[in-house]
């Protein structure tokens, strides 16, 4: 019988499932670190929310016997994925059971922050009348910012328009059809802090969103703004936080999220201008229900039956056919992951196409396996299955193309990637039908294998690169272990493609990129 650790606070339904389902469960809120390192090798799935943090020590210490990690909730930034992902666990999420409860959070940190509710609440209740010390705004007619149009966001921007605010939006991925079903503007994210009288974060915390609020930031905002983050710590940058309050850049800020949690002893609590709650954005009786009911039956599903839903680390395929499909699989996501990491703007469409052996098999898998990848950088609950819901609602086209003709490869995957601005290629094979590599970006023919740490490099065609990028990682104590050039034509646009056996930290990226033949270079992970 398998038998699952729920170690965080979940709804009595996840254990009343998985007894019905017939698996064995220990149910243990609070369970310490230590305590869950030495227990995890005993079972065969971990139900979390945010509290227990799933680090490579607790999967390496599960690795053989754990297959699931469950996570009632949306964010996945407690669980180290790769890690789960080199293991073999599935980490599953449960991605809009608790969206309106955390929607409705983010509304009333708006609310009481524009009307001081805590603060007039404790002073009142300590007996003093302090009538004028409390005057508020009103949000009828004033402009929301907000930032992150997904699940979320879309529901906050719906109950502000209720409020008769105006609500201007920024995320790369809102298409303009999409903005307007919204009744919400579109902007930039300098338009976005220049205008809103109120800002709401609804993003992932990821490299791109990490410190989005800081001093730069705030500068450009109107003076008096007010701050809401409901979403992630670290989003907003909290001691260039304190410094706009203190000089009243910023009018107030109301958070749910930290940047380090729990939150004792963070000095943003002594001001009078902050608003804070213990991450309850998903606490409501009706979210923890819906989301450990659905973890519950999802785990109870992979692990009985061997079904997958929600899984952000493994595609959703049966049992047949997971054996052929999956080197294909694995270069399809690669090859979505690449695409991904170097877009940088609203995604218009995606279309994959098949040639060679591949395209005798249930491509379907691998279009939303790419699908999903090249979307993960912008939201933590994008994955396999619901790639294709996300992407219609983003008003991202995605088309399938299957060609019955002979090629240079013996397989090709081919995934092209629109924007509003351009349009990249890249393709892949396999060599010895296993090895995932690169054959061509943007027209430019390479042979690359993908690893952990890589450079992505846009050039021209000059002497003295290699010699350059050679002396700035070496300086750094960076080794190359592999590297890949390819151009359109001699002296005009080249590529490179670096794998490092280290991450490149931001002081050497900014050398990189002060290299005369360099015009761009990015990190990619895989
Ligand atoms: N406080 C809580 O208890 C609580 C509860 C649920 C979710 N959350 C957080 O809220 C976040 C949003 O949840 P969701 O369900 O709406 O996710 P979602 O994936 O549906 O939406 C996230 C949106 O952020 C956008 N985005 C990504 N990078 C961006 C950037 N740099 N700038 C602007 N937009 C960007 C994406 O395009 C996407 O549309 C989650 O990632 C989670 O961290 C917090
Ligand atoms: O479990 C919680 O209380 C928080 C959940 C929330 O942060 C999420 O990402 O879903």
């Amino acid at each position: 019988m398998p038998k699952v650790l729920i170690s965080d606070k979940l709804s009595d339904r996840a254990v009343e499932i998985f007894k019905e389902r017939g698996i064995e469960v220990d149910f243990e809120p609070g369970l310490p670190a230590e305590d869950l390192l030495k227990r995890i090798g005993d079972y065969d799935g971990l139900a979390i929310r945010s509290a227990t943090k799933v680090t490579e020590e607790v999967l390496n210490a599960g690795a053989g016997r754990l297959k699931v990690v469950g996570r009632a909730g949306i964010g996945v930034d407690n669980v180290d994925l790769p890690a789960a992902t080199r293991n073999g666990t599935v980490v599953m999420n449960t991605p809009f059971g608790n969206s309106i409860t955390t929607a409705e959070h983010a509304i009333a940190m708006m609310m009481a922050l524009a009307r001081q509710i805590p603060a007039a609440d404790a002073s009142t209740r300590a007996g003093k009348w302090e009538k004028s010390k409390f005057m508020g705004v009103e949000l009828f007619g004033k402009t929301l910012g907000l930032v992150g149009a997904g699940n979320i966001g879309c529901i906050v921007a719906d109950r502000a328009q209720g409020l008769k605010m105006k609500v201007v939006a920024f995320d790369p991925f809102l298409s303009p059809e999409r903005a307007r079903e919204l009744g919400v503007e579109r902007v930039t994210i300098d338009e976005l802090l220049a205008r809103a009288d109120f800002i709401t974060l609804h993003t992932p915390l990821t490299d791109g969103t990490r410190n989005l609020l800081n001093a730069d930031a705030f500068a450009k905002c109107r003076k008096g703004v007010r701050i809401i983050n409901c979403a992630r710590g670290g989003i907003v940058n909290e001691a260039d936080l304190k410094d706009a309050l203190e000089s009243g850049q910023v009018a107030g800020a109301a958070l749910d999220v930290f940047e380090v949690e729990p939150a004792r002893d963070n000095p943003l609590f002594a001001m009078d201008n902050v608003v804070a709650t213990p991450h309850l954005g998903a606490a409501t009786e009706e979210a923890q229900e819906n989301v450990a009911l659905q973890v519950a039956e999802q785990m109870s599903d992979y692990l009985l039956t061997g079904a997958v839903s929600n899984a952000l680390n493994m595609p959703s395929i049966s049992a047949e056919d997971a054996p052929r499909l999956q080197p294909y699989m694995t270069l399809a996501c690669q090859l979505g992951s690449f695409a991904g990491q170097v877009t940088e703007t609203a995604i218009k469409a995606v279309t994959v196409e098949f040639e060679g052996h591949v395209a005798k098999l249930n491509v379907k898998p691998l279009v939303q396996a790419a699908l999903a990848e090249v979307m993960k950088p912008f939201s933590d609950a994008v994955n396999m299955v619901n790639a294709p819901v996300f992407a219609r609602e983003r008003g991202i086209e995605v088309s399938e193309i299957v060609h019955d003709r002979p090629g240079d490869y013996q397989t090709l995957i081919k995934l092209t990637v629109k924007t509003e601005r351009f349009e990249r290629s890249v393709s892949g094979t396999l060599f010895g039908g296993k090895l995932p590599r690169l054959v061509n970006i943007k027209g430019i023919s390479v042979e690359a294998e993908l690893t952990e740490h890589m450079l992505y490099i846009t050039n021209h065609d000059k002497p003295g690169l290699i010699g350059g990028l050679g002396s700035v990682l070496a300086d750094a104590g960076i080794n190359i272990a592999t590297f890949h050039l390819g151009r359109a034509a001699a002296g005009g646009d080249a590529i490179a493609l670096i794998a490092v056996d280290d991450s490149v930290p931001p002081d050497v990226m900014e050398k990189l990129q002060a290299l005369p033949q360099i015009m761009q270079v990015k990190t990619l992970n895989f």
